[in-house]
């Protein structure tokens, strides 16, 4: 299969980035962040997420960062959204596409999102039913795509179970989770072959945490196995709060150099979007998880 010629990228740093950070980050912050990654030429941003405060803290201003930013046409701005009551408050926020998350493993789904996969999946039907009638767009995550940090090995087969779940119900896109980074190139290539039976390769995305280092090589053969949309995160940035020692997703910066390198197309300036890095992790008071970000600036 040859490469796509153009790659989409969703920029998941001011949420999956910011959501596991300890210290309080002002909504300024996060405001700034967003506009400085859609200066920077990102098409896609999820900006926050409408779930329990309780849950996670860090998210409890997303309204509020969704109405400081400055929403450049052309540019979609999502939130994370986990049942109806998150769904009415994105709508009150203005938001105009979110995202529904299940996970392949049992014990993960309880952790995050408090029930089952079938009953995360029942608690979608609603939400994805109002978002049609409103034409609200709906992405689908599923967690744990290559390993779950209490279940341990997740079979393909059983991702592809509640991938195809969250597609028949309306989701336009799956986004396929390594959430812990175990995963290598060979299993992220079983891994798409087996969900590609049920989901056309170009509704597939792929969401690859660097823990072990293989994010870089998991997106290479995801590229050959013909799926186009990667999630990343600018810096590195990340972490899930109930994935215990997982770190950020791939940085952003990182997979645009890898993409470059292949002449793949996607319309971000690389140099805008170190700054947009560095300007949020000086805020954090962290150094980048970006080697790209890094050897630029003379630190690496
Ligand atoms: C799903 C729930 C709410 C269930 O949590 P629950 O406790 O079972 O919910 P509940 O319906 O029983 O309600 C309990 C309380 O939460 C409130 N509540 C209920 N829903 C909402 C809402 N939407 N927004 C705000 N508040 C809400 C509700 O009003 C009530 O408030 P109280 O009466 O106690 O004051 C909870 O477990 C939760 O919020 N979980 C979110 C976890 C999360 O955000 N995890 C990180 C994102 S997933 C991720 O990072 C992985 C991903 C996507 O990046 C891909 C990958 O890497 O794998």
């Amino acid at each position: 299969m040859s490469l796509p010629t153009h790659v989409r990228l969703v920029e998941v740093g001011p949420r999956d980035g910011l959501q596991n950070e300890k210290q309080p980050i002002s909504v300024a912050d996060k405001v700034r962040l967003v506009d400085d990654l859609s200066d920077a030429g990102l098409s896609y941003i999820e900006v926050g997420s409408f779930v329990s405060p309780k849950w996670v803290p860090q998210m409890a201003g997303s309204r509020e960062v969704f109405a400081g930013i400055q929403q450049r046409p052309g540019v979609t701005y999502a939130a994370l959204t986990p049942n109806m009551k998150g769904f009415e408050a994105a709508l009150e926020a203005g938001v105009k596409e979110v995202a529904v998350f299940a996970a392949a493993s049992e014990a993960f789904s309880q952790k995050n999102i408090n029930c089952s996969i079938g009953e995360s999946l029942q608690r979608f039907l609603p939400l994805l039913d109002a978002a049609r009638q409103q034409g609200i767009r709906v992405r689908g995550y599923v967690s744990c795509v290559l390993g779950c940090p209490y279940d341990g090995f997740i079979t393909p087969e059983q991702v592809a179970r509640v991938a195809r779940d969250l597609f028949a119900m309306g989701c336009y896109e799956v986004s396929l989770g390594d959430t812990i980074g175990t995963g290598t190139a060979g299993d992220t290539r079983r891994l798409i072959e087996v969900v590609a039976r049920d989901i056309p390769r170009d509704k597939l995305a792929g969401h690859f945490h660097d823990t072990y280092g293989q994010a870089l090589a998991n997106i290479y053969a995801s590229l050959l196995e013909g799926v186009g949309v990667f999630d990343s995160s600018v810096a590195g940035l990340g972490g899930c709060p109930y994935a215990k020692g997982a770190t950020g997703n791939v940085a952003t910066e990182d997979v645009l150099y890898l993409l470059n390198g292949l002449g793949i197309a996607t319309d971000i300036d690389l140099d805008r979007l170190i700054a947009a890095g560095q300007r949020i992790c000086t805020v954090l008071g962290k150094s980048s998880g970006s080697r790209v970000a890094r050897a630029r600036l003379g630190c690496a």
